[in-house]
């Protein structure tokens, strides 16, 4: 059987580059699972970028949490998509989503949770982390996968006085992770419609 290799586009916004770091980790997780990987800054998006994300079979979104939401840049680009909305463009596409804030909980979910509304209104079928929390028993630690306990997307907890360098191992490895999965799940989606198809 041929083997498939899905594309996994990652659109993200990141103002100061530490969410940057996280959408990098989760294309190399995606990669490490057979994917193709297209990256877009969706701040910079061109019309050839949002070309390739129609043509992808999945797209995870990434921003920094900024006052409890996606950042400014990444809602213009989530009300840009409406034009794909009318057209039913990213219908039954996979979905997923990152973010990456200062505080632990900072009020990321405020923000996963409005990357799974954006998927919803495109009828796309998300992905979540797929791993149990971290960090949240006396033997555990901040090296922990999953460190700060999300379910439905990855989460980073990068310092407000610290560049890039600084965002936490433990967070790169649970970006790569959420990267590996959407691109083995994307392709058992591809598999079963071609054998569906077939
Ligand atoms: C306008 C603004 C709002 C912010 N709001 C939050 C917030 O709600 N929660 C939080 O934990 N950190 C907040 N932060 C801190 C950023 O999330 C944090 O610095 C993050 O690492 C920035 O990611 P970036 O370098 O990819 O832009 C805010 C920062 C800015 C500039």
């Amino acid at each position: 059987m041929t083997a498939i290799r899905p594309t996994v586009a990652i659109a993200y916004h990141s103002g100061y580059g530490h969410t940057a770091v996280i959408a990098e980790a989760v294309a190399r997780g995606a990669v490490a699972g057979g994917a193709e990987v297209v990256s877009i800054a969706v701040d910079t998006i061109t019309d050839e970028q949002w070309a390739q994300l129609d043509a992808a079979d999945a797209v995870v979104f990434g921003s920094p949490t900024y006052m409890g939401t996606a950042s400014g840049a990444f809602h213009v680009f989530a009300e840009a998509s409406s034009k794909r909305w009318f057209t039913d463009a990213w219908l039954d596409k996979v979905a997923a989503g990152f973010t990456n804030s200062a505080s632990k909980s900072g009020d990321k979910a405020g923000t996963l949770g409005f990357f799974q509304t954006l998927a919803a209104q495109h009828g796309m079928n998300w992905v979540n982390l797929g791993l149990k929390p971290g960090w949240n028993s006396t033997t555990a630690t901040e090296n922990d996968l999953n460190r700060l306990g999300f379910f439905n997307g990855a989460a980073a907890s990068s310092p407000s006085d610290a560049g890039a360098e600084a965002v936490h191992k433990a967070d790169i490895a649970t970006a790569e992770h959420l990267g590996e999965r959407v691109a083995k799940h994307t392709a058992v989606v591809l598999a079963g419609r071609a054998a569906l198809a077939g």
